[in-house]
């Protein structure tokens, strides 16, 4: 791979004696989409952690541009990684536009004021995100929905250079996941952004990602194209279960089919 501004090395990770992950190599390079798929509690969340500086890991390294991440100024580390989690901390005392507002501290400093253009970057997230009309509301009075779009909002508003979003389409219906699969595309592919995101939706993965990394029973099981990782005998592996694949009628993509045991009953008209 030319050029990886993400290089991860023997990666390992524990929770007290619970070993989540380990032996864990991976790159990704600017201008790529990454989905990390795998069951739950395979890691997915803790390697984002990690990779946002949250979470020290026990073994092995990560580099960001070539620099080892844990030797990078905070600062520096923030204005290049954005992390869009599950859930933000809930402040009541912040509006929607306060929260976007704050995306841009890495760039300017605690104490000085906001600039024309970080108001500008905000106001455009706003409208982006259809976010204007709550913009005086705290997010304890929005939907499930519209807080994920602040969350992913807020981490736009850094400019980062490398999107870690964990599962950014849960709770949004189908317009907003077809719009954050769209903008995940565009800004890897039009402004180079190295975005990595988890994802349940094994399909949404097929239809939006470049690449994909599939961890599962402690390591990653595979890496690569979508059509080289959604495999049934992979798929199955990973998650348990028996699954069907398909081709998308209007992509060479492969689709996951889950097979659940239906019982036809024919209800009167
Ligand atoms: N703070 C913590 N303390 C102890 N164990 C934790 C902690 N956070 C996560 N774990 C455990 O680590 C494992 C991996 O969790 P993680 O959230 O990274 O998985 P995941 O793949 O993101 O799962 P999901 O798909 O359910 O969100 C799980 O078994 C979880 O219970």
């Amino acid at each position: 791979m030319s050029n990886p501004i993400l290089t991860i090395k023997q990666l390992g990770c524990r929770y007290g004696s619970r070993t989540v992950f380990e032996q864990l190599d991976l790159q990704a390079t600017k201008g790529e989409v990454l989905a990390l798929l795998g069951p739950n509690g395979a890691g997915k969340s803790t390697l984002l952690r990690c990779l946002a500086r949250l979470q020290r890991p026990q073994q092995g390294q990560i580099w960001l541009d070539g620099q080892p991440l844990w030797h990078i100024k905070p600062r520096l580390v923030a204005q290049q990684i954005a992390f869009a989690p599950q859930q933000a901390g809930l402040n009541p005392e912040l509006t929607v536009e306060q929260m976007l507002l704050l995306g841009r501290t890495p760039h300017r400093g605690w104490l000085l004021p906001m600039t024309k253009a970080d108001r500008a970057i905000v106001e455009e997230l706003l409208e982006r995100f259809n976010l204007a009309k709550y913009r005086r509301q705290s997010l304890a009075e929005l939907s499930g929905g519209e807080q994920r779009r602040v969350i992913i909002a807020r981490a736009l508003a850094q400019q980062p250079k490398m999107l870690l979003l964990d599962e950014p389409t849960a709770h949004l219906d189908l317009k907003y996941q077809l719009e954050i699969m769209q903008l995940v595309s565009d800004l890897a592919h039009n402004d180079g952004v190295c975005v990595i995101l988890t994802l349940h939706d094994l399909n949404q993965a097929s239809l939006c990602a470049d690449r994909i990394a599939l961890l599962a029973h402690g390591r990653l099981q595979a890496v690569g194209a979508p059509s080289a990782v959604l495999r049934s005998e992979l798929i199955e592996a990973a998650y348990e279960v028996p699954i069907q694949m398909i081709e998308h009628p209007n992509h060479n993509l492969p689709l996951v089919m889950l097979q659940p045991q239906r019982k036809e009953v024919a209800w009167p008209n």
